[in-house]
């Protein structure tokens, strides 16, 4: 059992973790791991139920109030014999017998996180500590999924798991900085006072499919965007900065962290930091071109122009990395633009996760790069917003 925190390696005095539920001693015990993943209808929490379910000795258990997250994401383990998804609110008292839970239910987009900001603290610490109240009286592990958010506006970067950060504790983002703050708090608690065995990660922004669409996160909105023909929205300045990891290597992260033994917290996420302008620009080379809506020009003279009914039409040609000769035509691919919006307050300035504990307490780092992670998340996007690709 791990016995001391990560963070400033103070020691702390633990007593042994509760005795496993009795299920575990029954004669009818097929040795299956019951996993309860809180908030599994989500995107992080989806993806880690794909994992969780290829080893066939899990069994796992979603709760979900399905106010961000949708059973449409789950849709190929509902009516599986070792999957179970009951609608429930974390806020509420839960009786379930497991062996782990992964505790990752809470709006995780500033737009929904802000929405109901009296909720999101509910759930953030009525709903941590119900599932603490469970962990002790079944005696499973339970693995938080806390956020980078807790290092606030960070004043040290990148952030080792040792800053204790820089929060605005009345600000529009406390419900869920501060919410999660406490929820850290709660699971030390417990830990120290009644021997649960813990694990806390730091998670540094994520993405991928199944993000929801329009959620307001910045990689979902660019994406979007550009697939729509929209121009990308920065919010300025557009020199802050994120470090964003793939959904599949934040997911071996957290089955490391789970599965190992050190209580953390421990920063998961990819150092590769990009200011926001930045991101737009990667996103508008990886998408801008593929949205397909093509505008075709015919030779004029030394130049190009539009053949209209009145006639030809010139134009001016600016971007010549959106051009393509076909037949005598020229094809040119509309600019995905770029446009500057107001931000919201308290926008942390920086952030990017000092890996150093990840790597050697879990033997974790990212695989996947920006440029490798976003088209990934191409098709996903397609299917859902109804923008196919044109040959
Ligand atoms: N995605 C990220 O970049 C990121 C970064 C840091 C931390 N996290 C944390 O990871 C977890 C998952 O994030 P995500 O990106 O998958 O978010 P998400 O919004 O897609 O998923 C959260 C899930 O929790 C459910 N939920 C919310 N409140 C609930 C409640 N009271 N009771 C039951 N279910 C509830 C939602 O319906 C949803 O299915 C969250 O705890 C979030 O704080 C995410
Ligand atoms: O990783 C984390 O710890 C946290 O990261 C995100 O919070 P945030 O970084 O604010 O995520 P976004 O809403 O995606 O914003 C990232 C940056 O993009 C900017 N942004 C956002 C949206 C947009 O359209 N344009 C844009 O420039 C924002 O101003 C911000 O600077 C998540 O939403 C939190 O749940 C998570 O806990």
């Amino acid at each position: 059992m791990a016995n001391n925190s990560s963070n400033g390696g103070e020691k702390t005095t633990t007593k042994p973790p509760p005795q496993p539920s009795p299920l575990r001693n029954s004669k009818f015990f097929q040795s299956n791991m019951r996993i309860l993943v809180t908030g599994g209808a989500g995107f992080i929490g989806s993806h880690l139920v794909d994992k969780l379910m290829e080893n066939k000795k899990n069994e796992v258990i979603v709760v979900d109030n399905f106010f961000t997250g949708s059973k449409d994401n789950l849709r190929k383990w509902i009516g599986h014999p070792r999957f179970e998804l009951i609608r429930h609110d974390v806020t509420e008292p839960l009786l379930v017998e497991v062996d782990q839970i992964y505790h990752l239910a809470c709006p995780a987009s500033p737009i929904f996180y802000k929405y109901n900001p009296v909720k999101t603290i509910k759930t953030n610490v009525i709903g941590t500590l119900n599932m603490l109240g469970l962990a002790k009286r079944v005696g499973a592990r339970i693995l938080l999924t806390s956020t980078s958010e807790v290092y606030g506006d960070p004043l040290v970067h990148p952030q080792p798991e040792s800053y204790w950060g820089n929060v605005n504790p009345i600000g529009v983002r406390s419900c869920y900085d501060e919410g999660k703050r406490v929820a850290e708090t709660l699971m030390f608690d417990y830990h120290r006072q009644h021997g649960i065995e813990i694990r806390i990660a730091r998670i540094f922004n994520t993405y991928g499919p199944r993000m929801n669409i329009d959620d307001g996160r910045v990689v979902s909105n660019f994406i979007a965007q550009a697939l729509r023909d929209e121009p990308l929205t920065v919010q300025l300045p557009g020199t802050q900065t994120r470090s964003f990891c793939y959904v599949s290597d934040m997911v071996d992260g957290l089955i490391r962290l789970m599965g190992g033994e050190h209580s953390g917290p421990i920063n998961i996420g990819n150092p590769g930091e990009f200011t926001m302008l930045e991101l737009a620009e990667t996103v508008k080379e990886e998408f801008g071109l593929a949205s397909g809506k093509q505008d075709q020009l015919h030779r004029w003279g030394w130049g190009w122009g539009h053949l209209t009914k009145y006639g030809m039409h010139k134009i001016v040609i600016k971007h010549e990395s959106r051009m393509k000769l076909a037949g005598g035509i020229l094809l040119i691919n509309p600019e995905v633009e770029i446009k500057k919006v107001e931000n919201t307050p308290d926008d942390p300035r920086q952030r990017k996760p000092d890996i150093t504990k990840a790597k050697e307490l879990l033997g974790w780092e990212p695989k996947l790069k920006l440029r490798e992670g976003l088209p990934l998340m191409e098709e996903d996007f397609r299917l859902r917003l109804g923008v196919a690709k044109k040959k």
